[in-house]
């Protein structure tokens, strides 16, 4: 929500340091006119003396001064240690070098010559923690939405450790371990949150990278806007264009309305681009060009709309590879990953299993109302000469189904499923495992159809299957149905039950949506029998 600048909206002092008489004279009136107080300095020197004398809220400094580079005074700023103000740097070159040298240096942003003063006030403002003065509401995706523009008040840290129940927990706070590993992640969170650098965070499948994303975000100015979060490994190729960048009614089959990206969604937040690694080299030059102009262009439209988005990325690929074997761009590498988190693997950090497996176990509690399970403390040792591949999400997992399966209370290494566990076979634990192979077959699809296997279900057999490379399921085929259920009911209620849309989705036509939903027994709500779609247009060609 934009907080409206104008006498009721606080002053905010600015520095501005630029040698050529004009640019200041133009940056001057363009913040003046933003309601803020305004000081200019033409040199280092000049920068020095007043700084020394006052403290702003933000310093804009060119990079290139008569006396020495604008850089001298962001690493002064930051070794003096307790200055409030914020860094924006205008750099003549225009080379991402300079931009990621500034970013590195402790900048909140920067900008390139020739300024676009619209882009100028952007940056300013958003630096400041608010909107410019007559900012568009059309732009921002969520004016009104459910997150408030204040940033909520930072919880007490915990050090990694669980906090106390019935506080609102925050990513931060949720980002659990004592480790010196995650220690140092939480110490770079804490940094970079400050300014507005891109972030790679690189790590295994489930060690926590979109929770440090959303760490990142909620700690910096713009944790009151949004946090937008985009799997690219998981959308279609036909499909990620429109999905970064939105599209316009009517361009292409399916794009019955205007939509906004994820871009626009994020506008005045935080975007989050999961599995990076995975975007075709096509969309990585539009993204690189997204991310220089710092605006879109949605599918369909003629102009592009300015976007005022923080990027952080993750992968679990090693992208400086990527780029070797020519699968990344090296351009967008340079700009995605500005700074680097790596987080570690769980079984590189052993010593956070205690407090991890205790976080989870109380929160499942909490979810289902009971009290806590423990673990017995030979199954702690049990799981910490595990591998787990699938990390910190594979614990929970565990003991998820752990819980599912055991009587609640102490947990044992029985309970766990561990793959060094003998499988089958009659035994004290001969029912666990009937009840195990019960998950990891779904039930067969075709009438009289039990319940069909929840989300959970299907995760928990597939986690199953995937970690134990001896499982195998009974029958191929009710497993794929499985499958192809949970993915064309999840399409068809990210689509409000329009079949079109989910096949488009999909990559399916609407014919072989029919046909699927037929064959798995899929209703929507609304079919009382007959499916009949609102808002739903011909299928093209007549008859579908
Ligand atoms: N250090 C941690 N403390 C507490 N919970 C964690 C930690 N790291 C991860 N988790 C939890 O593990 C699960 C997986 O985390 P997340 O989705 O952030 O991982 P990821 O690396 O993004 O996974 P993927 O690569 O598969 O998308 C989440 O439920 C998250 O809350």
């Amino acid at each position: 929500m934009s907080e409206p600048a104008g006498p009721a909206a606080p002053r905010h002092r600015l520095l501005v340091v630029d040698d050529e008489p004009d640019l200041l004279t133009l940056y001057e009136l363009t913040l003046l006119r933003e309601g803020h107080d305004i000081e200019t300095a033409r040199s280092l020197e000049e920068a020095r003396e007043r700084l020394a004398a006052d403290r702003f809220d933000v310093l804009i400094t060119d990079l290139r001064l008569p006396d020495g580079s604008g850089l001298e005074l962001l690493h002064e700023l930051e070794q003096a240690g307790d200055r409030p103000e914020k860094s924006i740097v205008v750099t003549a070159y225009g080379s991402a070098a300079h931009a990621v040298e500034a970013l590195k240096a402790g900048a909140f942003d920067y900008l390139t010559k020739p300024v676009d003063l619209r882009q100028f006030r952007t940056v300013v403002a958003s630096a400041l923690g608010r909107a410019p003065a007559d900012e568009v509401p059309a732009l921002r995706a969520n004016p009104a939405g459910p997150r408030s523009a204040a940033r909520p008040p930072a919880p007490m840290p915990t050090g990694g450790l669980p906090p106390a129940a019935g506080l609102t927990v925050g990513a931060f706070e949720r980002l659990l371990g004592q480790s010196p590993a995650m220690a140092a992640v939480r110490e770079r969170i804490e940094r970079v949150a400050r300014s507005m650098a891109p972030v790679l965070v690189r790590g295994e499948s489930g060690t926590g990278k979109e929770l440090v994303a959303r760490a990142i975000h909620e700690r910096s100015s713009r944790g009151g806007g949004p946090f937008v979060a985009i799997n690219c490994g998981a959308i279609p190729e036909a499909l990620i264009e429109a999905e970064l960048f939105g599209h316009r009614k009517g361009a292409f089959t399916g794009a019955q309305e205007d939509r906004p990206g994820v871009f626009q969604a994020a506008q005045g937040g935080t975007l989050f681009l999961d599995e990076i690694g995975e975007l075709p080299l096509a969309m990585q030059t539009r993204l690189l060009r997204a991310v220089q102009e710092r605006a879109v262009r949605p599918v369909g439209a003629t102009a592009e709309l300015p976007v005022d988005v923080r990027l952080l990325s993750a992968t679990h690929r090693d992208l400086a590879a990527e780029v070797a074997a020519g699968r990344f761009r090296q351009d967008l590498y340079y700009r995605l990953n500005v700074i680097e988190i790596p987080l570690p693997p769980l079984r590189e950090r052993r010593e956070d299993l205690p407090l991890l497996a205790e976080a989870v176990l109380r929160r499942l509690a909490a979810e289902a109302g009971t009290a806590p399970a423990r673990l017995a403390p030979e199954a702690l040792a049990a799981l910490a000469v595990q591998p787990l591949p699938g990390n910190v999400r594979e614990l929970e997992n565990r003991l998820h189904r752990a819980l599912a399966l055991s009587r609640g209370g102490l947990l044992g290494p029985e309970d766990l499923d561990l793959p060094a566990a003998p499988a089958g076979g009659a035994g004290p634990g001969a029912a666990a495992d009937a009840r195990t192979a019960a998950l990891d077959a779904p039930p067969p699809v075709q009438a009289p159809p039990p319940a069909p296997p929840t989300p959970e279900q299907l995760a928990t057999g597939f986690a199953a299957l995937l970690r134990d490379p001896l499982r195998l399921p009974e029958r191929l085929e009710p497993w794929l149905d499985g499958v192809e259920r949970l993915l064309l009911v999840r399409a068809l209620e990210l689509h409000h039950g329009n079949r079109t849309a989910a096949g488009v989705r999909l990559g399916l036509t609407l014919r072989q949506m029919r046909y699927r939903m037929a064959r798995l027994g899929i209703l929507r709500p609304e079919d009382g029998g007959e499916p009949g779609e609102p808002g739903e247009p011909p299928p093209p060609g007549g008859t579908p």
